[in-house]
């Protein structure tokens, strides 16, 4: 395997199918030509890109939850009651952690299992399992359009068999679903069988259908500064267009700071239209998504409300195309449909109550969207030097040197050598800024703010602040303050 950022041929793509559809019996029942003609009777309502595009013409925020849980028949209830109770705009599938290591084995058992035990003993949606022809009965049950949700190193048959059934978008990255999801498996296997996803996605747009990707934005979830998440995520978006999608949503995951959260969300805009059309991706159709508060949550049911509500606002105020929404259980486990349906109604009265506000252009939200910018500047122009011209290269390297590189992952592969903390006002910042190839003006800005909160809580800047910011929002705070 040599990876480079270049569209795989079809032979290459059609030599590789052959056996990642032998990972499981399911794979059998994936046949591309009977899939593409299933596609071109989906209509426009239940199409993800198409409702992404409407979304971003008129200016909308659309709602989003995850859910998922193990046999078809309660998948589909839950799925239906989330659109009727919870009013989503549209609709997941979080897929199960088996199904995300391949153990399908696992995932077999699990099915049988809640058979027996009459509820979900499965924290998400097999779909592997259940093959084209089970996934099918949820496309055909639910009018909605329907996105695959997990945290897949080797999603390939996931993405075979889910687009084969008729899910009309695919979230994930070589990047985002190794570095925050796994410990020991490597960065370049994972992208060179990510450009295997894209390009399967590339070649149902060369047949007229076109599938949304969406690269998972908030990585670790845990205070990761906007620039870290932006650099990956238009490098995922570039190594999808190159393979031929043309329809990517780029992600960001609430740092809970108003104007840090609404100039991420433009800086993100601006530079991935930058990015993409400077490496000649033009034709791609670009959306937003933002992810309420993806770190620790209060147990207190009223104050999680407070922390969705806040996310919800800030979403409506930053025009994202698209919210992924929290739910009261959040720091219990897996929610209950109806406390998922609570997050997403608390939502979207939050969206519609905003839709007709705008926030303006201060010389604060200004300056906040030009350090985004300059900082994610800094990292991609790195990347793709060290890579030799080539993200996909260069993202491998840039890990290795930690010129990527992000906050408490689980991957061995990221040095975790930068340190985030919140500053006086609660934005996130570097308390230290590792190997990051910021120019010294921007080091001297995170030196600052950081300085600041020092002088204003009699302490000087510490790893301790760091620990304080980790528990401040679950302990009903944002910037963690000493006690
Ligand atoms: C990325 C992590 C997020 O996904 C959520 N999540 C994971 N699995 C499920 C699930 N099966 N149903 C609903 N929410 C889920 C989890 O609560 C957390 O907010």
């Amino acid at each position: 395997m040599e990876l480079k950022n270049k569209k795989w041929t079809h032979d290459e793509f059609y030599a590789t199918r052959e056996e990642v559809l032998t990972h499981w019996p399911t794979g059998k029942e994936v046949d591309f030509a009977e899939a593409v003609k299933y596609h071109e009777n989906i209509p426009a309502k239940r199409h993800f890109a198409k409702r992404l595009v409407k979304a971003k013409k008129n200016g909308e925020t659309l709602t989003q939850p995850r859910a998922g849980v193990a046999l078809i028949d309660e998948h589909i209830n839950l799925l239906n009651f989330l659109k009727t109770e919870g009013e989503a705009d549209l609709l997941p599938s979080t897929i199960d952690s088996y199904t995300r290591q391949n153990q399908y084995k696992e995932a077999q058992n699990g099915i049988e299992e809640s058979l027996k035990a009459g509820r979900s003993l499965l924290n998400g949606f097999p779909a592997v399992n259940h093959g084209v022809a089970g996934v099918r009965r949820v496309v055909e049950s639910v009018d909605a359009p329907l996105q695959v949700r997990h945290g897949t190193p080797d999603a390939r048959l996931l993405g075979e068999i889910t687009i084969a059934a008729g899910y009309t978008s695919y979230e994930g990255g070589g990047i985002s679903y190794n570095i925050p999801y796994a410990k020991s498996v490597s960065l370049e296997k994972t992208i060179y069988d990510w450009q295997y996803c894209d390009r399967m996605i590339g070649i149902y747009a060369e047949h007229g259908i076109e599938i949304n990707r969406e690269p998972f934005g908030p990585l670790t979830g845990t205070l990761v500064p906007p620039s870290v998440s932006h650099a990956v995520a238009i490098i995922e978006g570039i190594l999808a267009a190159e393979q031929g999608v043309k329809n990517i949503t780029l992600g960001y995951g609430q740092c809970g700071n108003l104007i840090q959260d609404i100039a991420a969300i433009r800086a993100l805009e601006q530079l991935a239209e930058e990015y993409m059309n400077k490496h000649g991706y033009n034709g791609c159709v670009l959306t937003t998504v933002f992810h309420q508060w993806m770190g620790g949550f209060p147990q207190d049911e009223a104050k999680a409300f407070g922390v969705i509500s806040w996310g919800a606002a800030t979403a409506a105020l930053a025009k994202a195309t698209k919210v992924i929404v929290k739910t009261p259980h959040e720091a219990l486990g897996i929610p209950t449909k109806e406390a998922n349906a609570q997050g997403l109604r608390t939502t979207k009265q939050m969206i519609n109550m905003l839709k007709d506000q705008a926030f303006p252009l201060t010389s604060e939200l200004e300056l906040e969207i030009n350090i985004i910018k300059a900082e994610t500047r800094c990292i991609l122009d790195k990347v793709y030097e060290l890579g030799g011209n080539d993200y996909a290269v260069g993202a491998v390297r840039a890990f290795e040197a930690g010129v990527l590189d992000v906050p408490f992952a689980p991957s061995k592969f990221s040095l975790n050598k930068i340190l985030p903390a919140r500053d006086n006002n609660g934005a996130v910042r570097l308390f230290d800024v590792g190997n990051l190839p910021f120019t010294p003006d921007l080091v001297a800005f995170h030196q600052d703010k950081m300085a600041e909160r020092a002088r204003a809580e009699g302490r000087s800047a510490s790893f301790q602040m760091v620990i304080d910011d980790i528990y401040a929002i679950s302990k009903g705070n944002l910037v963690g303050r000493p006690r």
